[in-house]
């Protein structure tokens, strides 16, 4: 079932925001397939950025657009375009983005998903720059054979609308609990659509084999996901859960300036900064387990890397999540934090490992919360250790 919340009353925002964006580039989102890029791409829905506008900057094909926009269809049928998730997983929600669409947007929209193998995908032609093209008689021979008008409906045949900023946004809740990998974005008739993010987990099997193995217990890859935090503004912390080695800071979580942060900052007697101002986010492990060596990189943070951070773990059941999550992470009663990492200096653009002896707790944990003072960005957490299950009482 997808409900279209644009229609629901009110203006509250859907909980899968806070959700890993598997199809994003920036997590090995592609685009396989689309039946017209002319006037903008269909590789732009899949951009980390917001969509920008240039009211003077023309292609010679059309208006400079950032999204995907094909031509005004003069015959029967409508458009679509495959993605591929950079990370396979379940979807909660979907975020179709119209920003600057207005007198060219897509009118409707449908989303439906399959699970394939590697060889259910059809080796497609290079897509490089496709702007001013569609797709070639060769190119839909070979989507064809992938009978992607037989795949699970997701977001049915929906309305979408455009305008600036939030009434840009549309979102769609999927309550399919299922696995995907691929996705089929359909257009009616045509049109543009500026982003589309995929708001969903990784569903990790982790073989009994492989519990001796160090795995990073937080990688979005394999299920971690960030369920709360104070401050997004200028990135968000589930982005440190992202694979590989951030390219820049627009991969990190940034928080804006504090507006708590005193003029003058004091050190305390070890030297570490004494803040009043701190920012903070709660990660959820893909599977539980104890905690051996840390990574923190302030990697591309460099004006901004913040002082001082400290790292704290915890045993969540989904209900205490939910409740905790529900009230912002602000209930007086609180989880009960251990500290793993205490109060420890960071510095510019660098890799922070931690080991087992600098490890206060080698204990069984569900999530984590990172806190840093006073503010500022971090590129990348990596939480090696190994998966384990909750001790009895708590399973
Ligand atoms: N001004 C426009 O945006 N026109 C057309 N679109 C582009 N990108 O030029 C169109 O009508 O679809």
């Amino acid at each position: 079932m997808t409900v279209h919340l644009s229609e629901k009353k009110g203006n509250v925002l859907p909980d899968f925001l806070h959700l890993n964006d598997l199809g994003c580039e920036s997590v090995g989102g592609k685009v396989l397939f689309a039946t017209d890029d002319f006037f903008a791409p269909a590789e732009n829905l899949l951009k980390k950025q917001r969509p920008a506008y240039h009211a003077d900057l023309f292609t010679e094909f059309g208006k400079w657009r950032d999204g995907w926009e094909t031509r005004r269809k003069r015959i029967p049928g409508h458009d679509w375009c495959l993605i591929q998730l950079g990370v396979p997983g379940t979807i909660y929600g979907f975020e179709a983005d119209t920003s600057y669409f207005a007198g060219n947007c897509a009118p409707q929209i449908s989303i439906q998903a399959a699970c394939l193998k590697p060889e259910e995908v059809p080796a497609l032609l290079a897509r490089g720059n496709r702007i001013g093209t569609a797709a070639s008689d060769e190119e839909l021979r070979i989507v064809k054979e992938m009978r992607s008008d037989e795949w699970t409906s997701l977001v049915p045949i929906s309305k979408i609308k455009s305008g600036n900023l939030e009434a840009a946004r549309n979102y769609f809740v999927a309550t399919s609990k299922q696995k995907w990998t691929h996705l089929r974005l359909n257009i009616y008739p045509d049109g543009g659509i500026a982003r589309l993010k995929v708001y969903g987990t990784m569903q990790r099997e982790w073989p009994l084999s492989g519990l001796n193995h160090l795995s990073d217990l937080v990688a979005m890859v394999n299920g971690g996901v960030c369920v709360g935090y104070s401050d997004a503004q200028l990135g968000h912390p589930g982005n440190i859960l992202g694979p590989g080695r951030a390219k820049s800071m627009k991969d990190g979580w940034e928080t804006s300036r504090s507006l708590q942060r005193p003029p003058i900052l004091k050190l305390g007697d070890k030297g570490i900064l004494l803040v009043p101002g701190s920012e903070w986010a709660v990660f959820r492990l893909g599977h539980s387990g104890v905690i051996t060596h840390i990574e923190i990189d302030t990697s591309h943070f460099k004006g901004n890397f913040p002082d001082t951070f400290k790292l704290e773990a915890c045993i969540l059941s989904t209900e205490e999540e939910n409740e905790y999550n529900a009230q912002k992470w602000t209930l007086k009663q609180g989880p009960k934090w251990n500290t793993l990492v205490p109060a420890t200096k960071l510095k510019p653009h660098t890799r922070h490992f931690f080991d087992g002896t600098a490890i206060k707790m080698l204990d069984v944990f569900t999530h984590v919360k990172l806190t840093f003072a006073p503010d500022g960005g971090v590129s990348r957490m990596r939480l090696w250790g190994f998966p384990r299950a909750l001790p009895d009482m708590r399973k």
